[in-house]
């Protein structure tokens, strides 16, 4: 196993860029639900753009992050996680991730250093072994949760894991995104397993997910805090408008958003709205500062639940959905 080389980005010299080859790629991070996926993303790229959340598979959109570097350009996929499909969502949520795995050019597959390597992670790890020619990256993730002793024993499994499915993996690396520990190596350490190649977006940008989808998905996750563990898969949230407000000052702006929260069943609408609204309005509130500090300007949020039944099993509803 290749572990936890001494490498770290200050050690890099500064005139590498200019002699090495430029590179450019895609990487996504595969993992069980809650595995740290969407928190590394955003550590790697330094700012908020895909969705965490401490309920699992709340990440629905392929959300691309880019890591700019003088050396090389990383695009992160971010992908929802590879479950059990019991309706046509997860079924195509499936899809999505396969598709995906099948198109990068590295993949890192995350396990949590804090829980042993279960049945979720062995499904994968599967999956991850028929895939013969993509480079694969270990990333044991969260190792601020656990102590030296059995992080060492967790890097152990991972590396008999990959033996006894007849995975290589190329590097397995700890991290901790929340600490910002081994980050910055996770990324020295997977540009080199890009292929050599110009950027592939224009500097600056750090995801090509059309704003409003993020925008929705920031609604999403602010809707999913706190309520019952059978409801995440039930919301769905479009944004049907974003126009700047007529008539404004110009050095105070105001974004209107106009957006749905799409529910299954009338009786989920109580959980989603609470008592005399309260619920929605902290939904609105929350999301709203999100969103302002995404777009870098005030806004205005006007919420609307509304039932669009069956809406999973449903390939029509789940298009207007965008799925
Ligand atoms: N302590 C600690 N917590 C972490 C770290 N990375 C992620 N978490 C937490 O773990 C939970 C899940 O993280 P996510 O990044 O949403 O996980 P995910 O794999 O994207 O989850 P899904 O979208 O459900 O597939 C969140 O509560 C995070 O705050 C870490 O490095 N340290």
């Amino acid at each position: 196993m290749a572990p936890m080389s001494d490498r770290s980005p200050s050690s890099r010299p500064e005139t590498q860029s200019e002699s090495a080859p430029h590179r450019a790629g895609f990487a996504c991070f595969v993992g069980r639900p809650n595995a740290g996926k969407s928190t590394l993303t955003n550590a790697l790229v330094g700012t908020k753009v895909a969705i965490t959340s401490n309920r699992p598979q709340t990440t629905r959109h392929t959300v691309r992050g880019i890591v700019h570097r003088p050396d090389a350009q990383l695009v992160l996929v971010d992908t929802p996680g590879l479950h059990k499909p019991r309706t046509l969502l997860g079924e195509r949520l499936n899809d999505v991730v396969r598709t995906t795995w099948a198109e990068v050019d590295v993949i890192g597959f995350c396990l949590p250093a804090d829980q042993k390597i279960g049945p979720g992670d062995r499904f994968i790890a599967k999956e991850l072994a028929d895939l013969k020619r993509t480079p694969k990256v270990a990333v044991v993730t969260k190792t601020d949760l656990v102590d030296s002793k059995a992080l060492a024993e967790q890097l152990l499994a991972v590396d008999r894991l990959g033996r006894e499915l007849g995975i290589e993996w190329a590097e397995i690396v700890p991290v901790s995104a929340t600490a910002g520990e081994q980050v910055g190596l996770l990324a020295d350490l997977l540009v080199p397993l890009l292929p050599e190649g110009p950027r592939l977006y224009p500097d600056g940008d750090l995801t090509d997910e059309p704003e409003q989808v993020m925008v929705a998905e920031l609604i999403r996750e602010a809707a999913l805090e706190g309520v019952r563990d059978e409801l995440p898969h039930s919301i769905a949230v479009v944004v049907e408008e974003m126009t700047p407000r007529e008539g404004r000052p110009a050095d105070r702006p105001l974004l209107d958003v106009h957006a749905n929260v799409f529910i299954e069943r009338p009786s989920q609408k109580g959980i989603v709205i609470g008592p005399g609204g309260s619920r929605l309005k902290e939904v609105g509130t929350r999301s709203r500062k999100q969103i302002e500090a995404l777009l870098g300007t005030p806004v205005y949020l006007d919420l609307h639940v509304k039932v669009a039944k069956d809406w999973q099993r449903d390939p029509r509803q789940l298009r207007r959905l965008g799925f």
